[in-house]
This record gives C-alpha cells, structure tokens and sequence, in this order.
C-alpha cells in the first residue's frame, strides 16, 4: 500500500448515509418493469433505501427545554439497541448540560456499535467551536462529527478541512438558504437540513421540503439529510420523497417503543435516484429489495401534493 492510500481511511459515515443495495444478489422477478430495469442494468447498481440516523439524547436544553425523554445508564446501550433494529446511524451526545451525555458515552457506544457490524457509523454531537472537540471524537474512535453551520459562521470551512485532515467525516447542520449555500460551498460531504432554526429554538416544520431543491440531486456527491421535529412516518415519507437521503430522528425514539416503526417505514422507501427522473420510471414503485412491485404506487405522500415541491 503506498503511503497516500496508507492514510486513507473508508468512509463509513457517507457509505451508512447512502445505503446502496450492497447486500447480496436480489431475487429475480420476472415481472414487465422490472425486466425493463434490469436490461438498463438500473437494478444492480443504482438502487438505494432511505437512511436513518438517531439522535440519542435524554433531554435537549436547547429544543425542548424542561422535558427529559428518557432515563438510562449508558447511551451504548440504546445505540446497540437502534443499530439492531436497523438504524444506519448513531449520533451520541456528549455535553451533559445540554444532552445529558458524555465522552464516555461516545466510546462505549462505538464499542457496542462496532460489535455488532462494520456498516453503521457513530457520530459525535456538541456544539463544536474549538478543534480540540474534533480531536475528542477522534479519539473517541467516532466516524464523524456534527458541525453547525449557525454555530461556526465563517469558520465553517476551517472545520471541515481540519476534520478531513484527521480522518474524521462530518454532518454539517443548516436551518436556512444561507446556511445551505456556505455548506455546498464549502464542499460538505453530508448536510442535514433542521427544521429547527437553533438561533431562535423556533421549529419550521416545513423547511427541510423547501430546500429540498438545493441539492443537486440523489446519487449526487452530496448526502443530503432532514429532520428536526419529526413524529410520524408520514413526515419521513415525504422528506425521502422530496429527495433527501435519508432522515434524522431524535425525540420521538427516546423512551418510545416507535422506534422500529419509523426504521422501518424508511428503510423500506427505495429511492429512484433523481437522475432517472426523466426516463418514465417515475410511477414505479420498488420493494426492499429493488424488485419493482405491482399495484399502484401509494403511501407515498407528497406525490401528487404540489405543495411538497415548493
Ligand atoms: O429531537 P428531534 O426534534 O427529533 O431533533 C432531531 C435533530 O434535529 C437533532 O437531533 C439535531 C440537532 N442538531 C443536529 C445536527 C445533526 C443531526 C441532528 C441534529
């Protein structure tokens, strides 16, 4: 291995966000459609699923002030627990004013997560303005980080070279336009839209759909992520049907039992990458395992809806 390759280690993070069918050969069906996909050659390389990341926290000081969500002893634990029902990804929590959460924490939860297999990733969240918090997640053993793009302004672009150089991925998190443009042109890898406008507390719920068209599309070099105030499947639904790569949760599955529900229901959306949009498979709709499935296309909301694409 020669020395640059040496230093280049794999991105689990971008690779858990964007989950391509990578497990295994599918079934063949033999189904008009899905003969159709196949001689394109669309099937095998190019079907995703949504993607889902939870937010484990005990309490939000910031979001929900006053409410604590849920009680237990080490967030290794209910990482192993989302990792087994499914999540792609984990995000822990490591300022105990804000989250209830410590470095610890981070680690036992990279140990649990790692245990159980190579694909999901840990990230690291706190409010990050000093490098030295990239250092902690590093050695921590953490896949990435969470920069706030409100948070850092400017500065944003020093955090994510300083973060690349040290092998660590990063979500960078916006609430506006603004915010948008500076993580594209910054060249972040994965950013996630928040409903939630951190400067104020105030929550959007519909801001994610509506920068939804600033990304340059799914199968893209950009893993574009949403949450922020989501409760119900039907909102997930709808993020993925707008684009997004997959969807943050964090609330609603702490101290909930709704947890395998919305896993699933993410999961099993597969997504038509956008750049196909055109080529009259728009009405298909593809199963978990990316056979195309008969019947109408239905629960889907937000297709039909004009409102979603504004
Ligand atoms: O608990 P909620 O309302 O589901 O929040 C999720 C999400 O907004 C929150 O976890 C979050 C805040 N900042 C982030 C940055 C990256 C990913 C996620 C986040």
């Amino acid at each position: 291995m020669s020395y640059s390759q040496d230093g280049i280690e794999k991105k689990r993070l971008a690779a858990a966000l964007r989950r391509v069918y990578d497990e295994g050969p599918r079934s063949s069906v033999d189904i008009e459609g899905d003969e159709r996909m196949l001689n394109a050659g669309i099937v095998e390389s190019t079907m995703r699923r949504g993607s889902f990341v939870v937010d484990i926290k005990r309490k939000s000081l910031l979001s929900y002030p006053g409410e604590q969500f849920a009680r237990y002893d080490d967030a290794g634990d209910v990482a192993e627990a989302m990792v087994r029902l499914g999540a792609d990804v984990v995000i822990i929590n490591v300022d105990y004013h804000t989250y209830g959460g410590d470095v610890n924490e981070l680690r036992s939860a990279v140990r649990a997560v790692r245990a159980m297999n190579d694909r999901a990733a840990v990230v690291m969240k706190d409010v990050v303005v000093d490098e030295i918090q990239l250092g902690l997640a590093k050695d921590a053993g953490a896949d990435g980080i969470v920069l706030c793009a409100t948070v850092l302004g400017p500065a944003l672009e020093n955090f994510l070279n300083l973060a690349t150089i040290i092998g660590l991925e990063t979500i960078v998190e916006c609430h506006t336009y603004n915010e948008v443009r500076a993580a594209l042109d910054s060249l972040a890898q994965n950013i996630m839209v928040n409903n939630r406008d951190r400067m104020t507390g105030r929550l959007v719920m519909d801001q994610a759909i509506k920068l939804a068209g600033m990304f340059p599309g799914s199968g893209g070099p950009i893993v574009t992520l949403a949450g922020g105030g989501l409760t119900n499947t039907e909102q997930m639904k709808k993020l993925l049907a707008v684009g997004y790569d997959g969807v943050v949760v964090g609330k609603a599955c702490m101290g909930s039992t709704r947890a395998p529900e919305f896993i699933r229901a993410v999961r099993d959306r597969t997504l038509l990458p956008a750049e196909f949009s055109q080529w009259g498979l728009d009405e298909y709709e593809f199963d978990l395992d990316g056979n195309v499935m008969t019947g109408p296309r239905e629960n889907v909301s937000g297709i039909g809806d004009p409102d979603v694409f504004l």
